[in-house]
């Protein structure tokens, strides 16, 4: 047992009855075997941005969500994130509440595994990664990253490996603008085989608007999104999916939520629903 830290989060338990329903089963059970329950998790401003700017780190949540947040982390197997939020925020990635491994519990115990998709190896991680220092306080796993890319550098599948993390290469076409888009069912279903009995997803924009397209949206078991009483203003990045048209031609809403609960935290306020499919 090591000793928790004196910044490790508390989340009471009292606040924990109510998101019971919204997290995925105890006992690993999922809807479709051969997917993990996907939460699509993020904090988000009243102008629907998750930071000033791309390249940026931006606190929105107030301390108790911040903690409501590591306790979701607490309760799934990977956390999952595009490479724009590994570049911006250098993240650990990694459970910081009180009693999970490193904070105070046994060995790795409710440590989730990050997983960064980073299809053409942007990410310069090195030892010094905020991640990595963490693998090596005892307080988070090494990393899988997902990419196009088939023989990644040596030195860099080695520094994974010494962690526990590894590649993942996963086949991805790239579209004639030279971009690659992710096929979150493959995806979904690679991180299962790999042992991964549930995944929240975190961000950044590009990765939640994608997975709110209508083909995917359908993968995603809850949303969970903690709402600051505060305007970013224009140029940040901004949840905001791609418009949907129904069969004569008409805009329709992009996506709405079903089974929705509100909860306020502290001067936030944490929305909890399902997908209207
Ligand atoms: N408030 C929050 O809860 C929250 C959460 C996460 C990130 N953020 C912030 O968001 C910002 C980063 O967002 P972003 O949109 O620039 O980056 P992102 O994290 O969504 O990463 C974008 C990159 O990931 C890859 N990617 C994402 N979706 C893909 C797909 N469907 N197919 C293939 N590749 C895909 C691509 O390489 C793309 O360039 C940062 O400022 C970060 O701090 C905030
Ligand atoms: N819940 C939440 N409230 C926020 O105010 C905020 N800025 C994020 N942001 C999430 C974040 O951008 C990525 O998920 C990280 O990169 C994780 O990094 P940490 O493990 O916290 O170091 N998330």
């Amino acid at each position: 047992m090591s000793a928790a830290p004196r910044d490790a989060l508390e989340f009471p338990e009292s606040d924990r009855a109510f998101l019971e329903p919204q997290l995925p089963p105890r006992d690993g059970s999922t809807s479709r075997p051969d997917m993990p329950f996907t939460t699509l998790t993020f904090a988000t401003s009243l102008d629907s941005s998750l930071a000033l700017s791309p390249g940026t780190r931006t606190a929105l949540s107030g301390p108790q969500s911040k903690a409501m947040t590591h306790y979701l982390r607490s309760r799934h197997d990977g956390i999952l994130i595009g490479v724009g939020t590994a570049l911006a925020d250098d993240p650990g990635l990694n459970c910081r509440l009180d009693g999970v491994g490193g904070y105070g519990g046994e060995g790795l115990d409710c440590q989730p595994r990050p997983i960064v998709i980073d299809p053409t190896l942007r990410w310069d991680f090195s030892d010094d990664s905020k991640l990595f220092q963490l693998c090596r306080e005892g307080r988070g796993r090494g990393p899988w990253i997902v990419t196009t890319v088939h023989e990644p550098p040596a030195e860099k599948v080695s520094l994974l490996k010494k962690y526990g993390g590894q590649f993942i290469s996963l086949n991805i076409p790239t579209s004639e603008s030279g971009t690659h888009r992710i096929d979150w069912t493959q995806l979904l279903a690679t991180l299962r085989s790999n042992g991964l009995r549930s995944v929240m997803i975190e961000g950044g924009g590009h990765v939640i608007n994608s997975l709110l397209e209508p083909t995917y949206m359908g993968l995603i078991d809850r949303v969970i999104v903690t709402i600051a009483p505060t305007w970013l203003g224009q140029g940040g990045v901004v949840v905001s999916p791609a418009r949907r048209f129904d069969g004569e031609g008409n805009s329709m809403s992009a996506a709405r939520l079903k089974n929705v609960q509100w909860y306020p935290f502290g001067e936030d306020v944490v929305l909890c629903g399902q997908v209207k499919i």
